[in-house]
């Protein structure tokens, strides 16, 4: 399907691209943006970091807060930010920010009105990288991380999908959301509420079984009002207990939820990834 250009802008050297797109997983128009680092090129494909971001964002939030682009540039790293869900008026949608449009949890719904639209697991794992692939100067090499429902998005794709990526991230995800109410509300809605089904999309469970699995970093703020009630960290660390491959949660002293914590530290981020995009 051709890419539309909806927005471009030079920055650090690379570029900051957007673009729309029609998606024959999501059944609908999807946007996504694209950093280039200024060394990507036809004779030099770039490796690819795919962030996937929170409740209530777009493509633009990572893009525009995360001060990520000057360090991406310097290690010669794409971006690769999509849309949190399908959009539109044909869509189906809830009153809460928490689910439906701008919250599709990175699942492939299997409930009615859900499942004509949102199947983002889908969108995320294959059509994403194929048209990236397609159309720009990448390599083979990706990696992936995320914030909040995006920690959990690339917490489960990362681990499920463990040969398709290098390294794992996550700023606060949300780390057993079979277990919390921004969970359960969107598993319930866009699965059923067969628990069984849940499983399969919770980081906490995921990481307690898998026996090998990829570098995982986590940062995570003390002061993020969604801590307890949503976040539980420690379900995770609890998870990890038996892992054999690097994994390392940080509890940052003083952070919030926000932007401000992300910025922070996304340079950290991205050089853990590029030990293992090289
Ligand atoms: N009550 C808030 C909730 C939205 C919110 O905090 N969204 C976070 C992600 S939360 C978990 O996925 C976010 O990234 N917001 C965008 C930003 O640019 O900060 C609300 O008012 O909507």
């Amino acid at each position: 399907m051709p890419l539309e250009l909806i927005q471009q802008a030079k920055v650090a050297n690379g570029w900051h691209k957007r673009y729309k797109h029609q998606s024959s997983s999501v059944n609908g128009e999807m946007t996504f943006a694209i950093f280039l680092p200024p060394n990507a090129n036809q004779e030099h494909p770039v490796p690819v970091l795919y962030w996937l971001s929170g409740l209530t964002c777009t493509d633009e939030n990572f893009m525009q807060k995360a001060a990520a682009f000057s360090t991406a540039a310097e290690l010669g790293i794409a971006i690769v930010a999509p849309d949190t869900s399908p959009r539109g008026e044909d869509v189906a949608n809830d009153d809460g920010y928490d689910l439906g449009q701008g919250a599709g949890f990175y699942v492939n719904a299997t409930q009615a009105p859900w499942n004509k639209h949102y199947q983002m697991l889908d969108y995320i794992v294959q059509e994403l990288p194929e048209l990236i692939a397609a159309n720009f100067p990448v390599s083979q090499a990706k990696s992936i991380a995320g914030h909040s429902m995006g920690g959990h998005g690339a917490l489960t794709i990362g681990i499920k999908h463990a040969d398709g990526y290098r390294s794992i991230s996550a700023f606060s995800p949300i780390a057993n959301p079979m277990h919390c109410p921004w969970g359960q509300k969107a598993f319930n809605a866009y699965l059923g509420s067969d628990k069984s089904q849940w499983r399969q999309y919770d980081a906490s469970e995921l990481l307690s079984q898998c026996q090998a699995t990829l570098p995982i970093l986590i940062d995570q703020g003390d002061q993020d009002d969604f801590l307890a009630e949503q976040l539980k960290p420690d379900t995770l660390i609890a998870a990890a207990a038996n892992l054999t491959s690097p994994f390392e949660l940080r509890m940052q002293p003083g952070y919030d939820h926000s932007y401000f914590f992300i910025s922070t530290f996304i340079a950290d981020h991205l050089r853990f990834h590029g030990q293992y995009l090289v």
